[in-house]
């Protein structure tokens, strides 16, 4: 899947875009604050329907203008669509799939790194568990549906153990969320059967490779078995009356951690700042990995101020690795780039300056 053409019209302080890509790896330099995120965040918008900052639909569009817009023309293995979004104030942002109204999520397969997904590694539990909701619900939608059924199940029956309602009552919502919880839990250890493998071979072949990384699902007041077998009527019984004391559901797949360890120590206190940006960069070439094997389509990548915190070797090895994969895109202020000249017959260097993009010297 390759993204061909790309317009943008008053999205954030990006001037007027009407841009075509050649080449799979597409470098945006810039120095501070000239809109290369900006521009990654649009093409993130167009994949995944929203912002990666979890911003307003509102905001992207540029001070003082009335609308935004955005158009892409995707190859999807010669096969060509656009895809289109326009958003104004106080109403819904609207979606085209080849000039029909569509849905956002669809069409796209992208995953993004921004600086923030260092949460993922030394956020708290709940950053885990979101990113890997989020990541199964991207390919499987109706994980997606699950979780926000899960959530309203799990509001409701919170409401009641603090209203003191009626047990029967509150029995009901248990079944109902220990049903929707299993599915829940049991679509997290699918995916992560799959992932974590990649995510070890990804951290070691970014250079990280003299540690023991493993990665495990852990649950939270029930027990899992090695066949899988989620004991979670039990986990409920023994915390009923704690709970009825405490007035809020205390197990389940919202209180579950993935955790991550380098030989036996927690990641998330242990690693250095390295070593976690090698792995967060592990974690979603892998998410990447999973996409391509499961929908058979090579993903679009984009990773926003990439090379910070790692040294020029580690630098190098992420650039190698990413030139094998599908098209990327990558934003830097590191300026008049030796390895993007070096190999300026595959990667197109883009000046981002003011909103402006220019091309780069790298491609003269
Ligand atoms: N809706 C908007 N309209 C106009 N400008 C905006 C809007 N939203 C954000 N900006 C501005 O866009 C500018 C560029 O932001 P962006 O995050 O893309 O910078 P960047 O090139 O990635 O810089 P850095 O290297 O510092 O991360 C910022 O100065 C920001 O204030």
């Amino acid at each position: 899947m390759l993204i061909q053409e790309l317009k943008c019209i008053n999205w954030r302080n990006l001037e007027k875009l009407n841009l075509s890509f050649s080449n799979h790896l597409v470098i945006l330099q810039g120095k501070n604050a000239q809109g290369k995120t900006n521009l990654l965040e649009a093409i993130y918008f167009l994949s995944r329907g929203r912002s990666f900052r979890r911003a307003k639909d509102q905001e992207m569009i540029t001070w003082g203008e009335s609308y935004s817009y955005l158009g892409a023309k995707i190859d999807e293995n010669g096969n060509y669509f656009w895809k289109e979004v326009s958003i104004q104030p106080g109403q819904k942002k609207e979606w085209k799939l080849n000039g029909h109204p569509g849905s956002g999520k669809k069409g796209i397969w992208l995953v993004g790194y921004f600086p923030n997904d260092h949460e993922i590694v030394e956020g708290p539990p709940q950053s885990r568990r979101e990113y890997i909701d989020e990541a199964i619900g991207f390919i499987y939608s109706a994980h997606a549906a699950l979780v926000s059924q899960y959530e309203g199940l799990l509001s409701r029956r919170n409401y009641l153990l603090r209203e003191h309602a009626n047990e029967d009552l509150i029995e009901t919502y248990t079944e109902k969320l220990i049903h929707v919880g299993k599915k829940i839990i049991q679509g997290r250890l699918e995916y992560l059967r799959l992932y974590t493998p990649l995510v070890k071979e990804f951290y070691a072949r970014l250079g990280i490779n003299n540690q023991m990384l493993s990665l495990r699902y852990q649950p939270f007041g029930y027990h899992l078995n090695k066949e899988g077998i989620i004991h979670l009527e039990k986990g409920f019984e023994k915390v009923k009356e704690e709970e009825r004391e405490r007035e809020i559901t205390i197990i389940g797949p919202h209180r579950d951690e993935i955790v991550f360890e380098k030989n036996g120590k927690e990641f998330r206190t242990f690693g250095s700042q390295g070593e976690k940006k090698s792995l967060t960069l592990s974690v979603k070439l892998a998410e990447m990995s999973v996409i391509q094997l499961i929908k058979k389509s090579k993903v679009i990548m984009v990773f926003d101020d990439v090379f910070s915190e790692l040294d020029q070797h580690h630098q190098d090895l992420l650039l190698e690795e990413i030139l094998n994969q599908g098209q990327v895109f990558i934003s830097t202020t590191r300026e008049n780039d030796e390895w993007a000249r070096k190999r300026r017959n595959r990667v197109t260097v883009l000046n981002v300056e003011k909103g402006k993009i220019l091309m780069g010297k790298g491609n003269e």
